[in-house]
């Protein structure tokens, strides 16, 4: 993401964090803005072009809008108690 989930740069970045943390989830975060070599490489690991890159069990999930949609869902919450509870 960018920023620090203690500290988002970004308002994207700052919203798949208040949904974790509302969740109630443990998760970390690492600060591409602090690594252009991560910036450029999680792309392309992902194909995805942008952040925030949510990773479910080292998968990755879906950018902000993706994660805004599956937490309005359910589909997220019940995708993250199965990871929890394997
Ligand atoms: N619609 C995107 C919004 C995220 C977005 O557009 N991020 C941009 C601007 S913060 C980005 O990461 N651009 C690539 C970059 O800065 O390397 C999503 O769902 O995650």
């Amino acid at each position: 993401m960018k920023g620090t989930k203690d500290f988002p740069q970004c308002g994207f970045s700052n919203t798949v964090v208040q949904i974790l943390k509302l969740l109630n989830v443990p998760f970390e975060t690492l600060n591409i803005l602090e690594n252009e070599f991560l910036r450029q490489a999680l792309k392309e690991y992902s194909n995805w072009p942008t952040f925030p890159q949510l990773y479910i069990d080292g998968e990755f999930f879906g950018g902000c809008d993706i994660t805004v949609e599956a937490y309005k869902s359910g589909e997220l919450q019940e995708l993250l108690e199965k990871t929890m509870c394997s």
